[in-house]
C-alpha cells in the first residue's frame, strides 16, 4: 500500500435545505397514492373546520332576516336553525375523524418514507471508505444512523401531521376570510406588523436562549453525576461542599435560564395576543361600518370575525414547535446528506483477489503525527492457514489487523489480499474476500436477520435458512428460538437489548452469510473461562474453519490452537512458530503464556 498523507478533520456531509426538501419530496412520490390520500384528507379536515364559523354567519343572518328582527325561541326561529346546527355538528364530527386519519395517513408515509431512508442510509453506510471513516470517527455516522434516525422518526408521527393539519388550516382559513369579503380581510391583516415585529423579536433570541438553557441542564446533570459517580473520592477527601456547591451553582443556571426562557416565551405570548386584538378589533369596526352601509351583512361580520380568530391557534401551534421541525429538518439533512455522499472510489486500475493468501509487506504506520506504532512488519499467511497475533497491550496487534483488512491506510507498506494488492481492488471486492470481525461491533436497530444479512450486497436475495444456520453455527440458535418473533424480532438499544457477547456472535454471523475466504478476528476479551469466553471462542472456531485467519489472540488459548503465532512487541515482529516451539525457547510468548496462566 502506498503512503497516503491523514487529511484534516473532516465530517460526513450535511444536506442544504433545498435537496433535502427534495429529497423528501420525491420519496414521498414513491407513495403516490398515500400521499394524494393523506393530502385530500388532512385539506378535507381543515375545510370542514371552515364550516362552523360559516354556518354561525348564515345563523345570525337567518335570526337578523326574521320579521320584527331577532326573536330567538320563536318556531321558525328554531326551524331555520336547527339544519344549521345539524350541519354544524356534522361538521365538527367530520373534521375529528378526518384529522384523525389524516394523522393516521401521513404517520403511515413517514413510516415508509423513513424505512426506505434508513435502508438507503444503511446501504450507504457499510459502503463508506474505511479509511474516510477512520479520519470522521466512527461516533458522527452513529449519530445519524441511531439519534438523527430517531429524531425524524418521531417527528413523522407526532410532529408533522400536527404541522400540516396546521398550515392547511392557516391557508384555507385565510382563503374564507378573503372569500367572504376582501376589505375584512385587509382589517384582519392590520394584526401583521404587530405579529411580524414580536416574531423578529422572539426568534433569534428563542434558540439561543433555548439552547443556553439545554446546555445548562445537561451541565447540571453532568455536575450531578461527576459527583455521584466520584462519590468514595469526595468522601475520601471531604470535599462535599465544593461539590454540593458546583451542583448548586449548576441547578440555580438552568433554573434562572429555564425562567428566563419562559419569560421571554409568555412575553412573546402577549404581543401574540395584542396581535389578535388590535385585527379582531379591526375586523369588528370595518364590519360594523360595512354593515351600516348595506355592503355586508352582520353574518358575514360574524363569520369573519371568527375566521380571524381561527387563525391564532395554528400560529401558535406553528411558532411552537418551530425549533423541533428544525432540529427534526436538521436531522434529516444529516441522513439525506450521507445517503448522497459519492460512492467509494473504484481504483482506477482494478485488480481481482482471488484465493486464499494473504501478505503484508514492510508495513509501517504512525497515526496523525504520533510515534511509529508498527515498523516494518512483514508476514505471510497462507490460504487456509490460521496465524494467531499475540503481544502486549499497544503491541500493535489491532494496528495490524485494521491495516490487513483496509480499515487503515498504513503509513508504509503494502498488503496483498488474494494475490491482488489490497488498494487496487474495488470496496464491494475486498468486503467479499476479507472480514473484519472488530472489538466495536454494532448491533443496527433491525431485525436480527437484517442485521446478519446486512454485509450481503443491496438486491441479493437471502433465504431464512441461510441466516438461521450463520445463527447456529456462531451458536445463536438458542438465542433465537427465546425471542418472540424469531429473525423478525427487532433489536437494537431501544428495542430488544443484546449483549456484548450475543453482538459479537452476530458479527460473527454476519462473515459466515458473506463466507470470504480470509477472515480476521479482532474480538473484545471476554472474562477467561466464562461461557460467554467459551460461546464465543466457540462460534470463532466456526468462523475460522476452512478459512484463512489472522486471529488476534486477546485469549491465549486462541494462540495455542493457531497453526503459528507471531508475537508481536512495540510495533516488531519478535518470535514466530507453533504453542510448543515459542513456550519451549524461552521467549517473550514463554513470559506472556506464563501470565496468561499464572504459572509464571
Ligand atoms: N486511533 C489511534 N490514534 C492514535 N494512536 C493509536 C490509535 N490506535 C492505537 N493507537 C496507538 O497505537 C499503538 C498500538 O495500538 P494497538 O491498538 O494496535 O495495540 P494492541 O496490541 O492491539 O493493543 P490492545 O491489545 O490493548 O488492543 C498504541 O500505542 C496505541 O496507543
Amino acid at each position: 500500500m502506498t503512503t497516503t498523507p491523514t487529511d484534516g478533520p473532516e465530517r460526513l456531509p450535511v444536506a442544504t435545505g433545498r435537496v433535502t426538501g427534495r429529497d423528501l419530496l420525491a420519496r414521498c412520490r414513491r407513495y403516490p397514492g398515500t400521499a394524494l390520500a393523506a393530502v385530500l384528507v388532512a385539506l378535507a379536515a381543515s375545510a370542514c373546520g371552515l364550516v362552523a364559523p360559516w354556518t354561525l354567519g348564515v345563523l345570525v343572518d337567518r335570526i337578523d332576516d326574521l320579521p320584527g328582527g331577532p326573536a330567538p325561541g320563536t318556531g321558525d326561529a328554531v326551524a331555520g336553525v336547527l339544519p344549521l346546527v345539524a350541519v354544524m355538528a356534522g361538521a365538527a364530527l367530520a373534521a375529528g375523524v378526518l384529522t384523525w386519519v389524516g394523522g393516521v395517513l401521513i404517520a403511515r408515509l413517514g413510516e415508509r418514507v423513513l424505512a426506505d431512508l434508513r435502508e438507503d442510509l444503511m446501504n450507504r453506510a457499510v459502503r463508506i471508505p474505511p479509511t474516510t471513516l477512520e479520519r470522521i470517527g466512527a461516533g458522527d455516522l452513529l449519530t445519524r444512523t441511531g439519534d438523527d434516525v430517531k429524531l425524524v422518526a418521531a417527528a413523522f408521527t407526532g410532529l408533522i401531521p400536527l404541522v400540516v393539519a396546521a398550515l392547511f388550516t392557516l391557508g384555507l382559513t385565510l382563503v374564507g376570510l378573503g372569500l367572504l369579503d376582501w376589505r375584512l380581510a385587509l382589517a384582519g391583516a392590520t394584526a401583521l406588523p404587530v405579529y411580524v415585529l414580536a416574531l423578529r423579536w422572539y426568534l433569534p433570541r428563542a434558540a439561543a436562549r433555548y439552547a443556553q438553557a439545554r446546555a445548562a441542564v445537561s451541565d447540571r446533570s453532568q455536575a450531578m453525576l461527576g459527583s455521584l459517580s466520584g462519590l468514595p473520592t469526595v468522601r475520601a477527601y471531604g470535599v462535599h461542599d465544593e461539590h454540593l456547591a458546583a451542583v448548586r451553582g449548576g441547578s440555580e443556571r438552568a433554573f434562572a435560564l429555564s425562567n428566563g426562557v419562559f419569560r421571554m416565551f409568555s412575553g412573546w405570548a402577549g404581543w401574540m395576543n395584542r396581535a389578535e386584538c388590535i385585527g379582531l378589533a379591526a375586523v369588528l369596526v370595518v364590519g360594523f361600518l360595512l354593515v351600516r352601509a348595506d355592503v355586508v351583512t352582520v353574518g358575514a361580520t360574524t363569520a369573519a370575525a371568527l375566521y380571524f380568530h381561527r387563525l391564532f391557534n395554528p400560529l401558535a401551534l406553528l411558532m411552537v414547535t418551530f425549533d423541533d421541525v428544525q432540529e427534526a429538518g436538521v436531522a434529516l439533512a444529516r441522513l439525506v446528506g450521507v445517503t448522497r455522499m459519492a460512492a467509494a472510489a473504484v481504483p482506477v486500475d482494478p485488480a481481482t483477489p482471488v484465493g486464499g493468501a494473504l501478505e503484508l509487506r514492510e508495513l509501517t504506520h504512525r497515526y496523525g503525527d504520533g510515534p511509529p506504532v508498527l515498523n516494518g512488519i512483514s508476514l505471510t499467511v497462507a490460504p487456509g492457514e490460521r496465524v494467531a497475533l499475540v503481544g502486549a497491550s499497544g503491541a500493535g496487534k489491532t494496528t495490524v489487523a485494521a491495516i490487513a483488512t483496509g480499515l487503515v491506510r498504513a503509513t508504509g507498506g503494502r498488503v496483498t489480499v488474494g494475490g491482488a494488492p489490497l488498494d487496487r481492488i474495488a470496496p464491494d471486492d475486498v468486503a467479499r474476500h476479507i472480514a473484519l470481525v472488530s472489538q466495536e461491533v454494532h448491533v443496527f436497530a433491525g431485525t436480527v436477520r437484517d442485521n446478519v444479512a446486512l454485509a450481503v450486497p443491496a438486491g441479493t436475495p437471502v433465504d431464512d435458512g441461510r441466516v438461521e444456520a450463520a445463527l447456529a453455527a456462531v451458536g445463536l440458535a438458542g438465542w433465537v428460538a427465546t425471542l418472540p418473533a424469531g429473525l423478525d424480532t427487532v433489536i437494537g438499544e431501544t428495542a430488544h437489548p443484546v449483549s456484548p457477547a450475543v453482538a459479537q456472535q452476530i458479527a460473527l454471523a454476519r462473515v459466515l452469510l458473506m463466507d470470504p475466504p480470509i477472515v480476521v478476528l479482532d474480538e473484545a476479551t471476554a472474562e477467561a473461562g466464562s461461557a460467554g469466553a467459551r460461546d464465543l471462542e466457540d462460534a470463532a472456531q466456526a468462523v475460522v474453519r476452512g478459512r484463512t485467519a489472522l486471529v488476534v489472540a486477546h485469549r491465549l488459548t486462541q494462540a495455542a490452537a493457531a497453526d503459528r503465532i507471531v508475537v508481536l512487541d512495540r510495533g516488531s515482529i519478535v518470535e514466530q512458530g507453533s504453542h510448543d516451539e515459542l513456550r519451549g525457547r524461552g521467549g517473550r510468548y514463554a513470559d506472556l503464556w506464563a501470565d496468561w496462566t499464572g504459572t509464571r
